[in-house]
């Protein structure tokens, strides 16, 4: 392998660390320790160990733990109780309503429950429209954490060609938009792109976010681009990205793997998105250590 690995777990775990010293120095500055409220409905393995660890870390940091799970045959009306019920609570600093819910339940009805302060997912159309806007906000934890891991790595990004794959509402339009705001030169590919490795391989900074186990090999790198993969697959062989990582490896300039690339980052600015709402809601300005 020729590329530098991208440590997303290390990072992860300094971002946890600042956080923890933020939340004591609100403390310790008379303020109350911020509140996140997770919400799981139903029972989908791999939300509930999102969810278990989004906890842990939560408490980890410092934070309260104010988890509410429902059952998976809830109705919308109770679920959107839950949501106003939480957003009214002053304890409350942060609330995140784990994807994907239930098939019946419509999640976007529910997100626009959230009042934007407590927004710590930012994904309400308010937050997605100040980030659109190049304004501030809470940013949606995925995009935020691969910025944070080229910002780390000293990735240059004004001025570079950078190739988001994939358009979701999740990672893929706010990953672009952060990479505009940093003045990339963005392109979103999609399912009906043509000739994806083609316009794949224009990219210094290749973010993979598809949801397709594989679907950038080498031929789709440039020689020296660094790669962020956030594509998670289980399979028999355990985890896997989007990314055939060991071809890409020995073309790309960085990379990050799977696991332990931008999966750790997701629950480290969750935590951080989380502290900036609870400064913001009790009136403390933002410092360094957040
Ligand atoms: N409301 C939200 N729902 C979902 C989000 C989100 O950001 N907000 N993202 C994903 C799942 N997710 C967090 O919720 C998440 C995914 C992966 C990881 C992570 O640490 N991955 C590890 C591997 C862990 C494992 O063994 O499974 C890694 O990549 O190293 C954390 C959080 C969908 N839902």
């Amino acid at each position: 392998m020729t590329a530098r690995l991208i440590d997303g777990t290390a990072v992860a775990r300094k971002v946890r660390e600042d956080v923890g010293r933020g939340v004591e120095e609100l403390v310790a500055g008379g303020g109350v320790a911020p509140g996140l409220a997770t919400v799981l409905i139903g029972d989908d393995p791999a939300s509930e160990v999102y969810v278990r660890n989004k906890r842990r870390l939560s408490v980890q940091a410092g934070m309260q733990d104010l988890h509410r799970h429902l059952p998976g045959d809830v109705d919308q009306a109770t679920a959107a109780a839950l949501v106003d019920e939480l957003a009214a609570d002053p304890a409350v600093s942060g609330i995140l309503l784990q994807l994907p819910t239930p098939e019946h339940l419509d999640s976007d009805a529910l997100i626009a429950r959230i009042p934007p302060d407590k927004d710590v997912d930012g994904l309400t159309t308010s937050n997605a429209g100040l980030l659109a806007q190049g304004r501030p906000g809470l940013r949606p934890c995925t995009p935020a954490g691969v910025m944070t891991l080229l910002e780390e790595y000293d990735v240059p990004l004004s001025g570079a060609e950078a190739v988001v794959v994939g358009r979701s509402v999740l990672v893929g339009k706010p990953m672009a938009q952060l990479l505009l705001a940093q003045n990339a030169t963005v392109t979103i590919c999609h399912s009906r792109t043509r000739d994806l490795a083609e316009v794949c391989r224009r990219a210094d900074v290749l973010v993979v976010a598809a949801g397709i186990p594989g679907i950038v090999g080498a031929d789709a790198v440039k020689p020296g681009a660094t790669v962020i993969d956030v594509g998670i697959h289980r399979g028999e062989n355990g985890l896997r990205g989007d990314v055939e990582f060991d071809e890409v490896a020995e073309v790309a300039g960085a990379i990050t793997p799977v696991p332990g690339g931008v999966g750790p980052m997701t629950i480290a600015m969750l935590l951080a998105n989380t502290l900036t709402a609870a400064r913001a809601q009790q009136g403390m300005p933002e410092n360094e250590a957040g």
